[in-house]
């Protein structure tokens, strides 16, 4: 199996637990949920997207032959040193293109492995932090976890639904407007209300775009 990767960097994990963590983020090319090109978001399923995942060419990106290969590239941006290594496997959708010989090969590498996935494919438990965001035009197949990651606020989610599902942590991330200023802050204000209504559930803010980093 190749790999289509739009990127690789180094980077902190901006969300979730383990936001603020040196990480290597590979992000895949290609989703499910939407071709990635703007003349089709309108009609998209998951319509809010705030990423570019179309085609290999962004930095330390391309096709990878085996998963060798792969891991092998992610080790050299994480740089010297093997103790705490930490890779983020993202995309674009992930699950399309991750099987266990790549899970294999980061581990053999020393990589504690978490992925970022939307949940409408089955996530292996061999991955060591699975974080899971639906999406609620979707179906959800993936209902454990190690962290769900609500995006709100978004019609018709059904969190009352996800709070029976098996994650250990309940997380709501306020939507990017992409621009609406206005939106965001207003995003942002409904999340934290929510979150203040709602003690099970814990804000996550996107911190590598208030940081300035990829
Ligand atoms: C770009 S997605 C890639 C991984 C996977 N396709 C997914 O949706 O989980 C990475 C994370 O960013 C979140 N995200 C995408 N667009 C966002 C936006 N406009 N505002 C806040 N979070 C967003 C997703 O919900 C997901 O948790
Ligand atoms: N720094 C940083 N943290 C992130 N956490 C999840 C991200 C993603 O796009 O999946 C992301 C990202 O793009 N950058
Ligand atoms: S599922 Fe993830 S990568 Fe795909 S369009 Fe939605 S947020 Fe973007
Ligand atoms: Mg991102």
């Amino acid at each position: 199996m190749s790999y289509a990767v739009k990127e690789r960097f180094l980077t902190l994990q901006g969300e979730g637990v383990h936001a603020g963590r040196r990480a290597v983020f590979i992000r895949f090319a290609g989703c499910n949920l939407w071709s990635g090109l703007e003349r089709d978001r309108a009609q998209a399923i998951c319509q809010f997207c705030d990423t570019d995942f179309v085609g290999m060419d962004g930095d330390g990106g391309g096709r990878f032959a085996s998963a060798d290969d792969l891991a092998q590239a992610a080790a050299e941006t994480w740089g010297s040193g093997t103790e705490s290594r930490f890779i983020v496997l993202t995309g674009g959708e992930p699950m399309l293109q991750v099987d266990q010989a790549l899970i294999d090969a980061l581990h053999a590498e020393g990589f504690f492995i978490a992925i970022e996935s939307n949940g409408t494919l089955a996530v292996p438990r061999t991955i060591d932090w699975i974080c899971i965001s639906p999406k609620a035009q979707s179906e959800t197949v993936q209902h454990s976890g190690d962290e769900l990651k609500l995006v709100w606020p978004q019609d018709d989610s059904d969190w009352q639904e996800m709070e029976h599902w098996d994650f250990a942590n309940l997380l709501l991330q306020p939507m990017d407007a992409r621009g609406d200023d206005q939106a965001s802050q207003s995003n942002l204000e409904q999340a934290i209300a929510f979150v203040q209504a709602h003690p099970k559930w814990r804000l996550s803010l996107q911190t590598h775009k208030i940081l300035g980093l990829a």
